[in-house]
């Protein structure tokens, strides 16, 4: 399937200069929302996942039809302020911009085995801020999944000593 046929480009959003790629016409189609999950799904199917994790909130988008695909449980990442229990919290940059993201401390159990996911990688910042919380709670990254990949920004470089899968990369 040509999945890039159901992304539309829409220039200068949120900011002057920045070309963003928005998924939601992907998502509203059923039969390419299906086949997309499915593919990155397929990525993870024989790394023994425990969990999926992922950043809000374009990452649930992702995450969470993957993790029930795998039959594996699925760990929110969450901006600052938005989680209701005990947390931990990483400060990250962005394409366009700068946040907090945090876990629920008890989220992740020693050794498990993560596949990590996002809708997209662009300078890696959200995804580098997220493996750093699931290592310190001691969660294995075995796996990161994207549905899209901007190459042109090098986050893939950031993410060297993982195993990383893109479904659809624009350079
Ligand atoms: O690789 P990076 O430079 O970190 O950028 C990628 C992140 O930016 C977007 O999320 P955003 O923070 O805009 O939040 P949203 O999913 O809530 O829209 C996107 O969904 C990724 O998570
Ligand atoms: N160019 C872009 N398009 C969509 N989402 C993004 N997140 C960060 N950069 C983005």
């Amino acid at each position: 399937m040509d999945f890039k046929k159901y992304i539309q480009i829409v220039e200068n959003y949120p900011k002057e200069g920045i070309r963003f790629k928005d998924i939601t016409t992907l998502m509203q189609d059923g039969p390419a929302y299906k086949a997309a999950i499915n593919k990155m799904a397929e990525f993870a199917k024989d790394k023994n996942i425990d969990v999926v994790v992922g950043p809000e909130a374009r990452g649930f988008v992702v995450g969470c039809p993957i993790a029930y695909a795998l039959e594996t449980g699925f760990v929110p990442v969450r901006k600052a302020g938005k989680l209701p229990r005990e947390v931990i919290s990483v400060d990250y940059g962005l394409e366009y911009g700068k946040d907090s993201l945090t876990i629920h401390k008890d989220a992740i159990k020693k050794g498990q085995r993560v596949l990590i996911t996002d809708d997209l990688l662009a300078t890696g910042g959200t995804i580098e801020a997220t493996i750093k919380m699931v290592e310190q709670l001691g969660g294995d990254v075995v796996g990161i999944a994207f549905m899209i990949e901007l190459g042109y920004l090098e986050g893939r470089s950031r993410l060297e000593n993982y195993d990383l899968f893109s479904l659809m990369t624009y350079n």
